[in-house]
């Protein structure tokens, strides 16, 4: 199918840019993703282009581009699990050269002046611009990774490790990018992530899966919490696991009571927090990641009483990813991926909203996504 135009953004004349890239759209809460031509803006000083190679499929892109959250605004190119190669710098960008391997995740811009900016935790910042479905600086709509190019400055571009350094592979190191800091942020943060602690991870998707490797990279004895028992093998054997519980099975829920140092809990959708909270110890910490269209009922009684915490975390700073991006390659954690063209993306999104994919869309942009 031919690109269309930006008709929706012409008719709000948005400042244009000159620079023509092509992308796959979502015009409606269908979520029905088509491909369409865009603009990116010219090379500014601190910016990086960057050609993108691959970009992972993130639930909170099937979420926006239904309208789950109440807040797209068509037309959607979404996409923040971004890797590829730079081909241009502007000239006051020392950290990357044109040929380097890079990524970009959730944010492209903050203030830099806030009180979160200044204590390096920017992705809290009351400005941040999130890679898509936000208003730029320069009062643009931002377009994500389902594009053939981004343009990005260089505060948010992050470096792919080179071979000597232990290499991460583009393709399954892209759903590094969101899934990844994600989890690694609020472990660190939390204590999640000292040799011998408990930790349990609510939902084995995309977040879940990489939560589950980080833990054991930490030396942490990590236990699934799922709804779906036919993960329970591969949870176990491939992802390295040390338990698997399956939510709806009371005796096994039972038997894991109070055992837990923290839980990671990443599910898509809302769900009842009572048998959860009850698998931490005394004082445990139940971090929430998972971003559901429905809010969360909070049992009183059973976070109060065993002085439980409950918190939350969104994304991760700068600094933080590419923590976790050479932590990953020196540990060799990347996610399990189905690799994927671009026209394919209307099944993925399709097979993710059933839960049916291990563990993460990643789809083959530069190989695939076609001008015309
Ligand atoms: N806080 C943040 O910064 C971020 C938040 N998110 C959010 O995190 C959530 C997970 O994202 P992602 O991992 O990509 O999504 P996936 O769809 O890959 O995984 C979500 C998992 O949640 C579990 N799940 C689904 N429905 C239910 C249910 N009704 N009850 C309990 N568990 C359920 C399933 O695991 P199982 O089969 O094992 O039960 C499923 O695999 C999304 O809401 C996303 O928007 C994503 C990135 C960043
Ligand atoms: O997948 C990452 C999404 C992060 C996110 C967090 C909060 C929010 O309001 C968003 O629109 C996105
Ligand atoms: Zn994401
Ligand atoms: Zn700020």
């Amino acid at each position: 199918m031919a690109p269309t135009t930006t008709a929706t953004a012409a008719a709000e004349k948005p400042p244009q840019h000159a620079r023509k890239a092509v992308g796959l759209a979502a015009h409606d809460n269908s979520g029905h993703l088509t491909p369409i031509h865009i603009s990116r803006r010219n090379t500014g000083d601190d910016d990086v282009v960057i050609k993108v190679l691959y970009c992972g499929i993130c639930h909170s892109d099937l979420h926006t581009i239904k309208n789950e959250w109440r807040n797209a605004v068509y037309p959607v190119v979404a996409g923040h699990e971004i890797t590829g190669v730079v081909t241009e710098v502007g000239k006051n960008v020392a950290r990357f050269k044109a040929g380097d391997e890079v990524g970009v995740g959730c944010m492209v811009n903050t203030c830099g002046g806030c009180e979160s900016c200044r204590d390096g935790c920017e992705n809290y910042c009351s400005r941040v611009v999130f890679t898509y479905n936000s208003v730029d600086r320069d009062g643009t709509r931002t377009y994500g990774g389902y594009s053939d190019t981004v343009v990005v400055s260089e505060r948010f571009v992050v470096r792919f490790p080179s071979a000597a350094a232990g290499a991460l592979p583009l393709d399954s190191g892209a759903p590094l990018l969101c899934a990844g800091v994600t989890v690694y942020a609020p472990m660190r943060q939390h204590g999640l992530c000292e040799p011998g602690k408990h930790v349990g991870v609510v939902g084995l998707g995309g977040l879940g899966h990489v939560a589950v490797k980080f833990a054991r990279a930490f030396g942490m004895k990590v236990t699934v919490i799922s709804t779906s028992p036919a993960k329970r093998q591969e949870a176990l054997e491939r992802l390295g696991a040390d338990a698997f519980i399956v939510s709806t099975n009371a005796s096994e829920m039972k038997a894991a009571m109070g055992t837990m140092h923290g839980i990671i809990n990443t599910a898509s959708a809302s769900t009842s927090m009572h048998p959860y909270l009850a698998l931490l110890k005394p004082k445990g910490k139940m971090i929430l990641v998972g971003l559901p269209e429905k809010p969360l009922q909070i049992p009183t009684f059973a976070l109060v009483g065993g002085g439980k915490v409950l918190a939350g975390s969104c994304m991760g700073s700068i600094s933080e990813t590419q923590e976790m991006i050479d932590f990953a390659a020196e540990h060799g954690v990347a996610a399990d991926i189905e690799l994927i063209g671009a026209n394919e993306v209307n099944t993925a999104m399709e097979r993710l909203a059933k839960g049916d994919v291990r563990y993460r869309f990643v789809v083959d942009i530069g190989n695939t996504l076609k001008s015309d």
